[in-house]
């Protein structure tokens, strides 16, 4: 797919989240994406086609000829365009596992399924079909910008990089960071060298000069992690103000391995809490994305809101894997900035919307445990995870996740099955498994998207203005 070149105008129905609760609706309105910024710098309401061109183009000072203004107008009733998903937590290297876990736990699943898959990836061309994959699907599913996990291996993981700026995926690209408790085969030899491999990417990354892919320091998670090397990447963290990802209190075995493997005598902790390692570490920043947070305790929750760090909520994984249900309504209520995340492939899917929609399922089954309606997200709160949350949880709110003067063009165009008189679907219109007949209120086509919505029902996918992905 090319850049494109030409200033654009989107005209249509723009859906976005303005609050954790209210999703916004613009019709007819007109939106024009600068050629040399990809950012948005108009917004104009009660415009057609006609008004855009004679109108608008002039007003915007640009020459309307085809050669430098492109116009997509859409005013069906069951298109629209919505903010790019972001995946605040995937692991690029699993993607050929997605489904494949059986009935294992986090423990067992890394060992069967996971570092076997990932030391295999030190195969350069393999680790490009996987890569070259993962960012075609996950575009394709709408996912404009990704914090990914890739593998120990420099070489691959830089590949992972430059996979991403070719095909012009936004992404966090974290080098994964473990000296201890995977296989010898998959391993840092010494924290050393696990800090200056990252040092390696980190470079790698920064000699390109852009701002669409960014390092990201990753341990994998403390039990993987010394706690040399750990505090090792709180200091790189401190010097470089890079963001952090790790994984947190997922399963109940993982967190006393934690307790086991990291007495507060050896951390200088106040207390023995998960969350307490990586503060000591100096890794708990405003900087830092936590995956899962599913059995966090109030001590802990209260010290990730006090240090600003992000939680990556990943309910697919959760569930697949059977870790637990993370409460998010009371992480919110704690003020954390919270997002979604597939985590495949302890999740089994690629799709961020898949992940909304489980986080609804997942709320209810948090609200039926505990006899507390609140607890239950809408539809509405899990699209601002998806977006809105997300670009909080990777460090580009203001930047992407809602359409306003300023951000830049991450979009996706959302067509939906419009049901004809005879019961058929309208001729060339692919709605996949939602169906339209004509009477629904927005709300409630969003929530039939949401509910029963997939790849199939995303027609374009843009990134910073750029045409990433388009469904033939
Ligand atoms: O969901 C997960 N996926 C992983 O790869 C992983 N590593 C540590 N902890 C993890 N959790
Ligand atoms: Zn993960």
């Amino acid at each position: 797919m090319s850049t494109s070149r030409k200033n654009q105008i989107f005209i249509g129905t723009f859906i976005h989240s303005t609050t954790l609760t209210t999703l916004e609706y613009l019709h007819n309105t007109a939106i024009a994406v600068s050629a040399s910024t990809g950012k948005i710098i108009a917004i104009e309401p009660e415009c057609d086609l006609h008004k855009a061109k004679t109108i608008l183009v002039p007003k915007l000072g640009w020459d309307s000829g085809p050669t430098s203004v492109e116009i997509l107008s859409t005013q069906k009733d069951y298109q629209f365009f919505f903010p790019g998903f972001i995946d605040t937590h995937l692991h690029a290297s699993q993607y050929p596992n997605v489904g494949i876990f059986g009935n294992s736990t986090l423990l067992d699943w890394l060992n069967t399924y996971t570092f076997p898959l990932e030391a295999s990836l030190s195969d350069i061309s393999k680790a490009k079909r996987v890569y070259s994959r993962v960012i075609k699907k996950t575009l394709s599913h709408g996912t404009t910008t990704a914090a990914y996990y890739a593998t120990i291996d420099v070489t691959a993981t830089n590949l992972l990089a430059e996979l991403c700026l070719e095909r012009g995926q936004r992404a966090l690209i974290g080098r994964v960071c473990m000296d201890q408790l995977g296989p010898e085969y998959y391993l840092d030899e010494s924290p050393e060298e696990s800090l200056s491999k990252t040092k390696e990417c980190v470079d790698f990354i920064r000699e390109k000069k852009q701002d669409l892919v960014r390092p990201v320091i990753t341990p994998r998670f403390a039990p993987a992690c010394s706690f040399d090397l750990l505090k090792k990447l709180g200091d790189l963290a401190k010097e470089t103000d890079l963001p952090i990802q790790t994984h947190i209190s997922e399963n109940k075995n993982e967190i006393l391995l934690v307790k086991e493997l990291f007495p507060m005598e050896k951390t200088g902790a106040k207390d023995d809490s998960y969350a307490s390692v990586y503060d000591a570490a100096g890794l708990l920043t405003e900087k830092m994305i936590l995956a899962h947070g599913v059995h966090l305790t109030e001590f802990e929750a209260d010290l990730i809101a006090e240090r600003k760090s992000k939680v990556s909520h990943c309910p697919c994984s959760n569930s697949a894997i059977t870790s637990g249900a993370a409460k998010v309504r009371w992480l919110l209520g704690k003020g954390i900035v919270v997002g979604l995340g597939t985590d495949m492939s302890g999740g089994y899917s690629p799709s961020v919307l898949e992940a909304a929609r489980h986080a609804v399922l997942v709320s209810r089954h948090v609200a039926m445990g505990g006899d507390d309606e609140v607890a239950k997200l809408s539809v509405e709160e899990v699209l601002y995870l998806g977006t809105k949350g997300g670009a909080g949880v990777v460090g580009l709110e203001g930047t992407v996740g809602g359409f306003e003067v300023g951000m830049e063009w991450d979009a996706q165009l959302i067509g939906l099955g419009r049901v004809e008189d005879g019961g058929e679907e309208e001729e060339g219109e692919d709605g996949g498994n939602v169906d339209v007949f004509g009477w629904e209120s927005w709300q409630e086509k969003i929530a039939k998207w949401v509910y029963n919505g997939d790849d199939r029902n995303t027609k374009k996918v843009w990134v910073r203005g750029r045409l990433v992905h388009e469904r033939k």
